[in-house]
């Protein structure tokens, strides 16, 4: 899998790496390049953002640099099977099907705006030419979408066999298909009793059934507590 990341500040993205991404770097499972969107200016000034149209507060990103940065990376020919990755709080919410989905691409590209946006001819361009996806994080504002393509990257390519060390993790992980879309049981580990509270019994009962059976009443109950909107049966 290959990720690029166009923005002005590449250095956001040194930190991929780090740890469980910088190992899959090392192994050849993912390959990562981060480039300075002002390579594609040609001013003195190396201008990437101007003044909206129709007036109103704040930069707009000029369309310019992003399709010659199109080009040199990506080349003219439409490819469905690149996906463009523009996140931004308008998007469509960034969640683990997403990630799913994603974790199987051969190439990604992040387009990570800054100021007020990027001139939508530039997502009309990329939707003409590759799959685009315009993800939101969360309902929150950021100044750029570098922290968030950084977290969506994480949640993509830890789905990507051969980087986690052990993928049967994977399967009990909050919004995992095998917890049934539900949110993660509290978890523990010894001692079995800290600052006067004890680890639940039934933990320690060595039953798997009954353990299971645990499990499940606690993530139904935390996700009817906290993210009844994930529950389908109620
Ligand atoms: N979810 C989300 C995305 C963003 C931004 C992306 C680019 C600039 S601000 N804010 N919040």
């Amino acid at each position: 899998m290959r990720l690029d990341y166009l923005t002005i500040f590449p250095e956001f993205f040194d930190v991929l790496g780090i740890s469980l991404l910088g190992k899959a770097v090392d192994n050849g499972i993912v390959d990562i390049h981060a480039h300075d969107l002002r390579t594609w200016t040609h001013d003195r000034h190396r201008t990437v953002d101007d003044t909206p149209c129709g007036g109103g507060a704040g930069m707009v990103m000029k369309p310019d640099p992003w399709g010659e940065a199109f080009d040199d990376l990506l080349g003219a020919d439409p490819d469905p099977s690149v996906h463009v990755v523009i996140p931004t709080p308008s998007g469509t919410p960034f969640r683990q099907d997403d990630a799913a989905q994603l974790s199987h691409a051969d190439r990604i590209v992040f387009c990570c705006g800054r100021y007020e946006g990027i001139d939508h001819r530039v997502i009309d361009y990329a939707s003409e030419h590759w799959s685009v996806h315009e993800l939101s994080l969360g309902d929150y504002v950021l100044n750029g979408g570098e922290v968030a393509a950084l977290a969506m990257t994480e949640a993509i390519v830890r789905l990507v066999p051969g980087v986690l060390g052990n993928p049967e993790s994977l399967s009990e992980e909050s919004y995992s298909q095998d917890q049934e879309g539900l949110l993660e049981y509290p978890v523990y580990t010894r001692p079995a009793s800290w600052r006067g509270w004890d680890v639940p019994e039934v933990l320690m009962s060595g039953h798997h059934g009954h353990i299971a059976q645990w499990r499940r009443e606690q993530s139904r109950e935390l996700t009817r507590r906290r993210r009844p909107d994930l529950l389908t049966d109620e």
